[in-house]
């Protein structure tokens, strides 16, 4: 039985296949930005984004999720990070409505979506796959999505297109070059940051977390093409409530980049 989100296969079950669910350092968590520790060291070293032109980018749905694979030599440093970290893919999680759909939650509070930037540490790893399952191999971009009027136009290019891979396993190329930084919120300064897990099997703690203070805005119309996408071929359900609900941050530090 592989797992998913359903009432058979979700979050609740996945200790079964994957005991690290129960581990002590997990992700999502709740966060609380009066228990966060500001650490000027953050300030002092601060997180620089070197994001390239992605010139046929590959959109796949891989039924749980949406993906983009990314090929071209983008990479961060700097903030928490030790070493030089290289984009792998970015994808999402959201929900059947507004009310809920991130995985983080900030102050109790769920937004309607959350955007995974993922990397893996290219200083001391050769590949994802080598870093993936190392506690400094991967750092993931938390970006909360919150609903505005006006849709978001670096997601545009990819809520334009997500009807042509409506049904699992199918991809399509981005034609045009695409920059993955224009995902990014306006101020990349204002950020907490903790030592988590992936939240997705096989839930690796291998993750420095940064989830970015400003969400970035997205139109109703643009959720609804999101919970339009199929788990599966067509007639299938559609992808929805792919979250991970909070994990106790335990004995961990959650640090703030700001005060
Ligand atoms: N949702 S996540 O970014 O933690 C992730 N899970 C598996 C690969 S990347
Ligand atoms: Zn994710």
């Amino acid at each position: 039985a592989t797992w998913g989100y359903g009432n058979d296969n979700g979050p609740a079950t996945w200790v079964k296949s994957f005991p690290v669910a129960a581990g002590t350092r997990q992700s999502p968590i709740d966060i609380v930005p009066t228990a966060a520790k500001c650490d000027t060291k953050l300030t002092e070293n601060p997180l620089t984004v070197n994001y390239s032109p992605e010139p046929a980018m590959e959109l796949c749905n891989p039924g749980l999720s949406v993906k983009a694979n990314i090929k071209s030599k983008s990479v961060i440093k700097g903030g928490p990070l030790e070493g030089e970290y290289k984009l792998e893919q970015f994808h999402l999680h959201w929900g059947s409505a507004d009310k809920q759909g991130s995985e983080h939650t900030l102050n109790g509070k769920m937004f309607p979506a959350e955007l995974h930037l993922v990397h893996y540490n290219a200083t001391k790893y050769s590949s994802f796959g080598e870093a993936v399952d190392k506690p400094d191999g991967l750092a993931v971009f938390g970006i909360f999505l919150k609903i505005s009027d006006k849709p978001h136009q670096g997601l545009k290019s990819l809520t334009d297109v997500l009807s042509e891979v409506q049904y699992k396993d199918k991809s399509i190329n981005i034609k045009q070059e695409y920059n993955p930084v224009c995902l990014l919120p306006d101020n990349i300064n204002k950020y907490w940051t903790y030592l988590g897990s992936l939240t997705t099997p096989p839930l690796c703690e291998s993750v420095t977390w940064i989830v970015f203070e400003e969400p970035i805005e997205v139109s109703e119309d643009q959720m609804k093409a999101f919970r339009a996408l199929c788990c599966g071929e067509c007639g299938s359900a559609p992808i929805v409530d792919n979250y991970r609900p909070p994990l106790p941050l335990g004995n961990r530090q959650l640090r703030a980049s700001f005060q």
